[in-house]
């Protein structure tokens, strides 16, 4: 049973799943979404997903926004990477990416509902718990590197590092 960051063994981790999330960011606003389905069902999130065979995270970034909410990012810079292991033994590799703009016009689709919020005000209450640890950092243009324990969507341990 997993209550701790030091209760994994990370050298030998195997994360059963590869995601990303994607951040556009401009004018003092970011662009994020209401999850309508899928895991985090409800969440305020970043458009993202799963990693496809053959796929780079980059590119599956760029996919799930195009997917999620109808616009291709520009200015796409890699932000950082997340470690999430699951009391329920699941396990999610993810790696985010911040845009300084896109190309297109953000649509509500099946999946999710754009949002554009002002980086001041972010609805952390809305958020995955981890959230608030790290996207000050994403904010301030710092790579950051989180491990983090869940049971569900409990956060019960995390530690971050800075490059
Ligand atoms: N911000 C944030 N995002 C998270 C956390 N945990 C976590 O899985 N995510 C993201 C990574 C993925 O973008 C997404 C979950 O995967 P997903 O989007 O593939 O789920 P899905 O069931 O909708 O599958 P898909 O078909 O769209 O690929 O949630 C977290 O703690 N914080």
């Amino acid at each position: 049973m997993y209550k701790t960051v030091d209760d994994v063994n990370w050298e030998n981790w195997d994360p059963v799943v590869t995601a990303t999330l994607m951040f556009v960011i401009r004018d003092g606003r970011i662009l994020l979404i209401h999850k309508k389905r899928g895991f985090g069902k409800g969440k305020i999130n970043g458009p993202g997903g799963k990693l496809e065979s053959g796929e780079t995270p980059l590119e599956c970034a760029i996919r799930e926004t195009q997917e999620e909410l109808c616009i291709t990012p520009t200015g796409v810079e890699f932000a950082g990477e997340l470690h999430f292991q699951f009391t329920d033994n699941n396990s999610i590799h993810g790696y985010v990416y911040t845009a300084t703009g896109y190309e297109g016009e953000p649509t509500e689709t099946d999946e999710a509902d754009p949002i554009w919020c002002s980086i001041d005000e972010l609805p952390f209450d809305r958020m995955w718990e981890d959230d608030h640890i790290w996207f000050p950092h994403m904010l301030e243009g710092r790579h950051f590197s989180g491990r983090f324990i869940f049971d569900n969507d409990r956060m019960l341990d995390a530690v971050i590092e800075l490059d």
